[in-house]
């Protein structure tokens, strides 16, 4: 849901604001705002092409998007020309068929109910699923129309309520629920409609669907044009897909189907996550905002086991950024979308009290023996928003052109543990597209240009999956619309 949010909010409130910060970025070089990103892009792209292998594609061939065979493969076209648009208007969505890629669902084997897992190895970009929802309704808080339409259609369909009723309705019932088969999942009506075996022995029973809505059910946000909405649906094969606080596979919604792609490269047998809530958190606020409150559960990941073991170490710091962290995203976009030129950076006192925070986090995890570089990454990544606040009033401050702040060893890492963390991120993505307009000022910096642009590809492959290279160009160059604060 996030990765619409994003899309979303960004577009209809900040866009303006953030095309503001491009004009900025822009200015020196007297450029218009909307060709300076692609401008600083393509000049990256040519001067990288001899090293990158994604840039050698664009003259050659296009990146592998046969996965989808037939009609997944050919709504690719359409779908980059609508992503490019920014999701809108929702109405000219091109219409998604289903697909499965190489998943299938298992029992997890540490108690988390059923599961999605990839059949074979997959690159990140890979389009895992395209489904359409059982059952959608729109402006529905309550989702009392969903719940009417999921009730009529599996009174009138007895394998939809079958399908219906293998989704879980309580946290236990998914340990009782047997493992649905693929054949099952994807079937259609027709194929079943005289066999016995869609008679489904359980009663029907208006509350449990109910139930079944509150645990499965996703809520987003989608635009008509300028006005935005709320979107509410029931989708029969994502509702298998766990959460993780580390995923490895990002969502997007085009019109009402909801398509998954591999964030990162995923091994054969690993599990398939994706993230309900924002994940760019310290454990502590995580816990509090959303996940036992909304969803009634206790993330098991590990990445939140990690963060246990450190919660002795890291309480004062991580209760300082829960207290700190709202009023400084405040000041920050009330800097970036300030018209005129922001306040001096010392009035953003809680941006720069924010800013002590990561660096105490900092000094605490490299110090810690016991972590992996991974699990450093993890716990680094929740306290982003701590380091990027005064990174962006800065920035701003300066046009960007303080290069010797802005372009400290500090804010690469931040981007690779935002992308060891919860990798195919436009916010991630917008942060890297800033960065590596900052290292085109910078001769010496090649190599680290290098590896910046290859880090936003491969976000834009995350976030929006296998596109060809000149549509990825194009989504970078778009991502400065939105402001990377977490
Ligand atoms: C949408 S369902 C996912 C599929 C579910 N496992 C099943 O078998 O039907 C959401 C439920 O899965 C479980 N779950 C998902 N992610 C989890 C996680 N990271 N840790 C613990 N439980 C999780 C929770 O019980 C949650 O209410």
């Amino acid at each position: 849901m996030e990765e619409m949010k994003v899309l979303i909010r960004n577009a209809t409130v900040r866009m303006p604001c953030a095309r503001s910060v491009v004009h900025c970025l822009s200015r020196k070089r007297k450029i218009s705002a909307a060709n300076w990103c692609c401008r600083h892009i393509k000049y990256r792209t040519r001067c990288c092409s001899a090293s990158l292998p994604l840039a050698q594609k664009t003259e050659e061939a296009p990146i592998n998007l046969d996965e989808g065979k037939g009609g997944a493969a050919s709504i690719v076209g359409s779908l980059s020309q609508y992503l490019l648009k920014g999701c809108t208007p929702w109405h000219e969505a091109p219409s998604c068929p289903d697909y499965v890629g190489p998943v299938e669902v298992a029992r997890t084997p540490d108690g988390r109910g059923r599961g999605l897992f990839a059949t074979q190895d997959v690159h990140a970009g890979t389009l895992l699923l395209i489904s359409n929802p059982m059952a959608i309704s729109y402006d529905d808080p309550h989702r009392i129309m969903l719940l009417s339409k999921l009730v009529t259609m599996a009174a009138k369909d007895p394998l939809f309520l079958r399908k219906l009723h293998s989704l879980a309705h309580t946290q236990s019932s998914q340990h009782r629920l047997e493992v649905p088969s693929m054949d099952f999942l994807t079937s259609d009506s027709s194929d079943y409609m005289y066999s016995e075996e869609v008679v489904d022995p359980e009663p029907f029973d208006p509350a449990r669907i109910m139930d079944i809505i509150m645990l499965n059910s996703f809520e987003g946000e989608y635009k008509t044009g300028k006005e935005e909405s709320r979107l509410c649906a029931l989708y029969l094969l994502p509702s298998l897909i766990n959460h993780s606080c580390h995923r490895n596979a990002s969502r997007l919604i085009v019109g009402g189907a909801m398509i998954i792609h591999a964030a990162t490269d995923i091994r054969k047998g690993e599990e398939i996550t994706i993230t309900y809530v924002s994940t760019v958190a310290p454990l502590q606020r995580r816990q509090k905002s959303s996940l036992s409150m909304k969803f009634g559960f206790t993330c098991k990941c590990k990445r939140c086991r990690v963060e246990e073991s450190l919660q002795n170490s890291l309480r004062d710091v991580s209760e300082l950024y829960c207290d700190l962290h709202d009023k400084a995203a405040d000041e920050v976009h009330m800097a970036m979308c300030s018209q005129r030129s922001p306040p001096p950076e010392s009035s953003f006192a809680t941006v720069l009290q924010l800013r002590n925070v990561f660096d105490t986090v900092c000094e605490k995890v490299f110090a810690d023996k016991g972590l992996s570089e991974l699990e450093k990454r993890w716990v680094l990544a929740g306290y982003s928003s701590a380091y990027l606040g005064k990174w962006l009033v800065s920035g701003y401050a300066s046009h960007f052109s303080n290069v010797p702040v802005l372009l400290d060893q500090k804010v690469v890492e931040v981007v690779k543990a935002l992308r060891a963390t919860v990798p195919g991120l436009v916010h991630t993505l917008s942060l890297t597209t800033f960065i590596l307009g900052i290292t085109q000022r910078l001769e010496s910096k090649e190599e680290l240009a290098k590896e910046v642009f290859m880090l936003g590809m491969a976000e834009c492959a995350g976030a929006y999956g296998n596109q060809k290279s000149d549509v990825m160009l194009k989504l970078m160059e778009k991502s400065t619309e939105v402001i990377p604060f977490f």
